[in-house]
């Protein structure tokens, strides 16, 4: 069984659209990354799937259950965790509150190890907490129940780095427990770092779904380069180099063959070369540029 399934899902206010025919499924432990700008439609879909808003037309289902038979959904809603974005919690309660709350209603298996993990001052009353620490007692009380499905809505708005980093370590051991991941995000480097696959959104449609391992094939290696003497441009005019700028450092990224850029090396006496990762940012800013065709790919 897949973990969810999406079929043409479209869900509009009004006349206003939110997401538009989205076809996906995401399999049992796969951590899946749901990219895109803001007003994309990355909420919507989210709490479509969650049963929160009603599809306008299309179907989706999550372990196994339609979104819109009630009953099933709430059975299955027992094993997802649901992370919001700006979770809603009562600001009268203490996080300690709060957690034994949650715990009546889904069930706690280890909120006291995640407490301690994410550090959280579960003796505060929530209406004082830090965004951080409101977003840290989320975590908890959205993992407390050892979910099969954690859907996450930009999961790290407002931890720190080195606690975004925890959180990143306990999605990784989650996953070794055979947890399904779907999260939206509009940092690049949370869903490389996160997911195995990538949906990107624009505009309410997909336009791209596909592995982060083929997203960045595609954004190719950023190549500097220093030699003793001039570089001639025409050494670097073989297929896959984009934005060569010849210079003292002369820079390109490469989408190409390795086999041609070291021959065009032979012909130098280098002396310094650096080969990195081009930097994602290139490969979306291509998807989200107004020009480019938003072609819907089904996975
Ligand atoms: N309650 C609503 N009523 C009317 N339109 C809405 C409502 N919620 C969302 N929309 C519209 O639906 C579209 C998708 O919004 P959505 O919040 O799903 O995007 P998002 O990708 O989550 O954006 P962000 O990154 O800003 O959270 C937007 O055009 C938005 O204005």
């Amino acid at each position: 069984m897949n973990a969810i399934e999406t079929r043409d899902l479209t869900k509009y206010y009004g006349d206003v659209r939110g997401v538009e025919d989205l076809s996906v499924t995401v399999e049992t432990g796969e951590a899946f990354g749901f990219l895109g700008p803001n007003g994309a439609g990355k909420t919507t879909t989210i709490r479509t799937l969650l049963g929160l808003l009603s599809p306008t037309s299309g179907t989706a289902t999550v372990l196994g259950a339609d979104v819109r038979d009630a009953d099933a959904l709430r059975e299955a809603r027992a094993r997802i965790g649901y992370l919001a974005a700006e979770p809603g919690l009562d600001e009268s309660a203490t996080g300690r509150e709060l957690v034994r709350l949650y715990g009546r209603l889904r069930g706690d298996t280890r909120s006291a190890e995640l407490i301690e993990l994410f550090d959280v001052p579960v003796e505060r009353t929530v209406g004082d907490y830090s965004r951080g620490n409101r977003q840290k007692l989320a975590i908890v009380l959205s993992f407390m129940h050892e979910p099969d499905l954690v859907v996450m809505d930009e999961p790290t708005s407002g931890l720190d780095p080195l606690m975004q980093e925890r959180f990143y370590a306990f999605l990784d051991e989650e996953r070794e427990r055979g947890v399904t991941l779907f999260l939206s995000s509009h940092v690049l480097g949370e869903v490389r770092r996160v997911c195995d696959r990538v949906g990107v959104i624009r505009d309410g449609r997909f336009v791209t779904v596909e592995s982060v391992a083929d997203l960045l094939d595609r954004a190719g290696k950023r190549v500097s380069l220093r030699v003793a003497g001039a570089v001639e441009p025409d050494d670097f005019a073989f297929p896959g180099v984009h934005d060569l700028s010849v210079g003292e450092t002369t820079t390109f990224t490469l989408a190409g063959s390795y086999d041609d850029l070291v021959d065009a090396l032979d012909r130098y006496d280098i002396e310094d070369l650096e080969i990195e990762e081009a930097p994602l940012e290139e490969v979306f800013m291509r998807f989200y540029d107004d020009e480019a065709p938003a072609a819907e790919v089904a996975a």
